[in-house]
């Protein structure tokens, strides 16, 4: 996510004009001083650097089981690549948007978030400039649905017929069935997902009329039967920007086995009973 929300700011247009105007400055030295100030004032402002204080803070808010390891260490860490996200410029805001998202999931193992923005004709009053918001949604059961009423086992767990993948709503889908604006043929609308869309997402989003589309590479080429990755690899016609997760050291791999819907990683089995009962009321 670090990765892409940097290129796309670096590659932004707005950047190249800065430094034309500033008489033929490098874009790209620009880039990298504008965006070294941001981290240091955007770490000073919101990471604890110490970490006796930091445990004191999640103990206060009732946090204390952030405070044991592996979750103490892979909190700072997503703190860390956010506030890089947030030091990153253009698509920050999306991204950041679409991953706090994923948050409210209602899917126990693994939550997505989706937003979608176009970019409009003019400029716009409300501080995004040309950008408009079209749309946003998360992995969810269908809106109304009551607790326990939908299965939420995963590919895991045994029982065909009482697995989740039927019966959630996917971000992507969510994000374009309830959008506020109309997808425009002459407009660039962008789409940001936390996860590779699936093979039934696919065919919704180049239908849609979205033109580019911001994601990791997290389970894609995999079929896994209940649901699978394999189309958005082979999409043509549509830009992709994806953040290669598996090209990252010291990525993946060092993650304990299971992530979490809420950013964390739990090491130790969900059962099939658990994956039954946390569902969430809906607000
Ligand atoms: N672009 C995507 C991809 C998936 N999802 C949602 C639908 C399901 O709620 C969940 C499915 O995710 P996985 O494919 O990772 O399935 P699991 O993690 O549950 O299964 P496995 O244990 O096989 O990884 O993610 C989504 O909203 N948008």
């Amino acid at each position: 996510m670090q990765q892409f929300a940097a290129e796309t700011s670096a590659g932004g247009d707005f950047l190249e004009r800065v430094a034309e105007d500033g008489g033929g400055l490098d874009a790209a030295e620009l880039f990298a001083a504008q965006r070294e100030r941001r981290l240091e004032d955007l770490t000073a402002a919101f990471f604890v650097p110490d970490k006796g204080l930091h445990r004191g803070v999640l103990r206060r808010m009732g946090l204390e089981t952030f405070c044991t390891e592996p979750s103490f260490s892979n909190l700072r860490q997503h703190m860390r690549d956010l506030i890089g996200v947030l030091a990153s410029d253009v698509s920050r805001h999306c991204i950041v948007q679409a991953r706090l998202l994923a948050y409210r999931t209602e899917d126990p193992k693994v939550g997505v978030g989706a937003v979608i923005w176009a970019e409009g004709k003019s400029d716009r009053c409300d501080g995004t400039g040309r950008m408009y918001l079209v749309g946003c949604g998360y992995n969810a059961y269908p809106a109304g649905s009551e607790y326990a009423e939908f299965p939420q086992m995963d590919t895991t767990q045994e029982d065909r017929q009482k697995r989740k993948y039927r019966y959630i709503l996917h971000a992507e889908q969510s994000a374009l069935i309830f959008r506020c604006a109309e997808i425009k043929e002459d407009e660039n609308t962008m789409l940001f997902v936390t996860k590779c869309p699936c093979d039934e997402c696919v065919p919704l989003i180049v239908a849609a009329g979205i033109k580019q589309v911001y994601t990791t590479d997290l389970d894609s080429g995999k079929d896994k039967h209940d649901i699978s990755y394999l189309k958005f690899d082979r999409l043509q016609g549509v830009q992709k920007f994806v953040w290669q997760r598996n090209t990252q050291a010291g990525d993946v791999s060092e993650l304990p086995k299971h992530p979490l819907s809420n950013g964390c990683v739990r090491n130790c089995e969900t059962t099939a009973e658990e994956g039954h009962c946390t569902k969430k009321a809906r607000f």
